[in-house]
């Protein structure tokens, strides 16, 4: 049995492979800058998070139609369910298609589309999060909220990407309060490249129900303390900290130590196809850097699921599961991960 997991910090442009952006590029005419596969492959190496981004905001433009956003949904659910993902919050960046002329539309209903055969085939549940760029002007974000709670369009939640330093999240007050007010879900990405004051702003401004990343809040005692009172979700993840230059190598990744503060984190992909691999290769690059036993493996999925925006019932099931799982690791010595 693998261990069951929900994964809520994922971008789904994120999960497009080099290969799939050179075949869509080819399919839908798109003329990127690169001149072959192996051109493309050679741009993967990053030196903080906006580095990473132009590559990641320059190749989403081979994805064009409701169809594409479909498949690579299902593509992405496919190798989830391979690294034990139950349950998945998926998150997409509206602004990056609405600014190439593709319609919301198109966009979530390729998305969910893809998402309910990807339950059907894998059962895997979902949620899905629109992420606003940092970056871009509050209004922006809130011109298309406003659309997308207008048209009613399926999104069960909001959250906030893209460039962090110089952005705080004071700027997108009232988008939140919108939001919140609509009875949608709100997370934020905070303390990834930006410092401790912007979870608080997270926290106290935008009344985030997740962290996503914060990882800088280790350096802020009272803010940590404040995070384990109010047991707050923080989304981590390892591969990603490494590839950004967050962390300088696995060994000195953080993610220990925030277990043992008591902190309510669990570990996540980001941008899988950016970063070196998806749940399975996270938890196995922490396992051979830092050492994970069975139950703090246990500890980091059963934080997944509390953290996760699933019903009671679902959660108990999920949980589990998750004791199901320890319980054979016990036993055995070659439980899969
Ligand atoms: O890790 C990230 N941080 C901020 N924005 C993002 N958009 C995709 N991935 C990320
Ligand atoms: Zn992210």
């Amino acid at each position: 049995m693998k261990l069951p997991v929900a994964e809520l910090h994922i971008h789904l442009e994120g999960t497009l492979e080099p290969d799939v952006i050179d075949r869509l590029a080819k399919q839908n005419a798109v003329t990127l800058p690169w001149t072959s596969l192996e051109h493309l492959q050679e741009q993967y190496n990053f030196s903080n998070l906006q580095t990473f981004l132009d590559l990641y905001y320059t190749n989403l433009a081979v994805l064009r139609t409701r169809g594409d956003f479909h498949d690579v949904t299902i593509a992405y659910l496919r190798r989830a369910h391979a690294s034990g993902v139950r349950h998945v919050e998926l998150f997409f960046d509206p602004q990056a298609h609405l600014e190439r002329g593709i319609e919301l539309a198109e966009v979530i209903g390729g998305i969910r589309s893809g998402l309910r055969e990807g339950e059907a085939l894998f059962g895997i549940t979902h949620q899905l999060i629109a992420c606003f760029w940092r970056h871009a002007p509050a209004e922006s974000a809130m011109e298309i909220l406003r659309l997308m709670v207008e048209q009613q369009h399926e999104i069960d939640g909001i959250g906030l990407d893209s460039s962090e330093l110089g952005y705080p999240p004071v700027l997108f007050q009232e988008v939140f309060a919108f939001a919140r007010e609509h009875n949608l879900h709100v997370v934020a990405h905070a303390g990834e490249e930006g410092p401790p004051e912007y979870i608080i702003q997270a926290l106290d401004l935008l009344k985030v129900e997740r962290i996503d990343h914060g990882i800088r809040c280790l350096e802020d005692d009272a803010l940590v303390q404040r995070l384990v009172t109010e047991q707050m979700p923080l989304t981590v993840c390892p591969l990603s900290n490494v590839r950004l230059r967050t962390v300088d190598t696995m060994a000195d990744h953080p993610l220990k130590k925030m277990l043992e503060r008591g902190l309510m984190v669990s570990i996540h992909s980001d941008d899988p196809a950016y970063f070196g691999g998806y749940l399975d290769a996270n938890f196995e690059a922490v396992h051979q850097a830092l050492g994970l036993n069975g139950s703090e493996r246990a500890t980091l999925a059963r934080n997944s699921i509390t953290s996760s925006f699933l019903d009671a019932e679902a959660k108990a099931d999920l949980v589990d599961q998750v004791e199901q799982w320890l319980l054979e690791a016990n036993d055995s010595a070659e439980a899969e991960l």
